[in-house]
């Protein structure tokens, strides 16, 4: 090949095998014996077969000795997408899920929030929880913290050592708290809130971003959430929440925003639903608030775990996927039990049975929609599926390799099955034992090399 036709990208690792993935298109696209390349940015380069191993060499100046084959029972998807996490609650996770949302944040939630004022404990508690979701295949986190500045950005620096995509918020609040030593005025919140963002974008940190976070509604005076969308609009940030939880919080709302017209229209009014807004739960959400959503680009995190670990509902994801609003899937910790995607695909899909069991005419998901809910759906969620969610050409490479026969690993094969039979029993009961590697923007993080604590 002359000179002038190299490609200028340079080739990192190939992969040849089994890759699965989700398209707009396709809920499970299952590519088998394909090679795929990852260039020194840790971009997807190209995607091809297997049998033109050949030819994709000379074109991207590869040797077809340095390609990585996958074994037999193995295969690629991509790292799964957590839209809704509070990485300070991960200290309580299994524990204190004995009452609804409000009595639930005043009694366990904010006393341990409150002690994120204490960097050690942070580091503790944020190490542990990063090292965990990544172990288990979330590539990406859409992170709360607390109201503390100093221990968001150290949230935000762990995400960056560990080599998780992160969205991390900094928790603002200025009303409606019992708890003596967890408050901020709105002017602190705000100010705080320009600190975080202008620290944390001054580390430059490559797969690290901040979002805003009003904690909810019920938690803002209206002079806050104001503040708040202003800031998110003059940076072109991310913004994240809760909304329509629980049936009491949805009151509550009424009582404290009486001249709006729904729990939508509070967030609206504010500047705070914007295509690059993601907001927890959506319940009780009516038909014509779906419909603002649609318009505005503002997407939903559905976090089943949480919904029914609290007793606060069921979201109808049918319901919202027909008003084509934008949906990925959280574990919602602490509310939520579990830090593992894959628990939250199973509850959705159990939350879709429950729905069908009540209603017959219901239509229920398949295990294929809730996979793509987990990686391609939470990349669109969070607006990040330029950089992330599937394997197209030019996005980042984030993958799991899952290794369905692992040893210990809690399946058994007990005869040969195809690619999307293995995708499926994984879905169902694979564990972290299974997601033998993890890779984000093409380095792989999981294995750990760092000493572990
Ligand atoms: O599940 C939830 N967890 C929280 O921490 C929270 N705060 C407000 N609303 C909330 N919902
Ligand atoms: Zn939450």
């Amino acid at each position: 090949m002359a000179n002038s036709d190299r490609p200028t990208t340079v080739i990192a690792d190939v992969y040849r095998g089994t890759f699965i993935h989700s398209t707009q298109t396709t809920a499970v696209q299952i590519l088998e014996d394909a090679l795929l390349g990852v260039d020194t940015q840790g971009k997807i380069a190209f995607i091809g077969k297997g049998k033109e191993l050949d030819k994709l060499s000379q074109t991207f100046g590869f040797s077809p000795s340095a390609v990585t084959q996958l074994k037999q029972y193995e295969f690629f998807m991509p790292g799964m997408v957590d839209t809704h996490i509070h990485a300070s609650q991960y200290s309580y996770a299994g524990t204190a899920l004995d009452m609804p949302l409000l009595q639930w944040l005043n009694t366990y939630t904010f006393p341990v929030e409150s002690r994120f004022k204490d960097l050690e404990f942070a580091k503790r508690v944020y190490t542990h929880v990063v090292k965990r979701t990544l172990r288990n295949g979330t590539t990406t986190a859409c992170y709360f913290a607390t109201i503390h500045t100093d221990a968001s950005l150290l949230l935000g620096q762990i995400a960056n050592d560990f080599g998780q995509r992160a969205l991390v918020g900094k928790v603002c609040m200025d009303r409606n708290n019992s708890v003596k030593h967890y408050k901020e005025t709105s002017q602190e919140s705000q100010e705080e809130t320009c600190r975080f963002i202008a620290e944390l974008l001054n580390k430059k940190y490559p797969l690290v971003k901040p979002v805003v976070t009003p904690r909810f509604a019920p938690s803002c005076t209206g002079a806050l959430l104001g503040q708040l969308g202003a800031i998110a609009k003059n940076n072109h940030l991310h913004i994240q929440s809760h909304i329509s939880e629980n049936t009491e919080e949805v009151k509550l709302v009424k009582e404290l925003f009486p001249e709006s017209e729904s729990y939508t229209d509070v967030y609206h009014k504010y500047n705070l639903l914007t295509d690059k807004t993601v907001m927890a739960h959506g319940c009780y959400l009516s038909d014509k608030e779906l419909d603002l959503f649609r318009e505005t680009g503002a997407s939903l995190s559905h976090c089943p775990n949480s919904n029914i670990s609290l007793c606060s509902g069921m979201l109808n994801i049918r319901n919202v996927l027909n008003h084509k609003v934008k949906l990925g899937l959280g574990t919602d910790v602490a509310g939520g039990y579990s830090a593992s995607m894959l628990d939250a695909v199973r509850r959705a899909l159990d939350t879709s049975k429950v729905l069908t069991i009540q209603d017959p005419d219901h239509d229920t998901l398949t295990f294929e929609e809730v996979f793509r809910l987990a990686t391609l759906g939470g990349s669109q969620a969070l607006s990040l599926d330029d950089q992330t969610g599937n394997f197209e050409v030019g996005k980042d490479f984030d993958a799991l390799r899952v290794d369905v026969v692992a040893p210990g690993a809690p399946i058994d094969l007990i005869q040969n099955e195809d690619p999307k039979i293995l995708l499926e029993k994984f879905l169902n009961l694979g564990d972290d034992r299974n997601i033998v590697e993890v890779f984000v923007a093409g380095r792989n993080v999981v294995p750990f090399t760092e000493p572990t604590d």
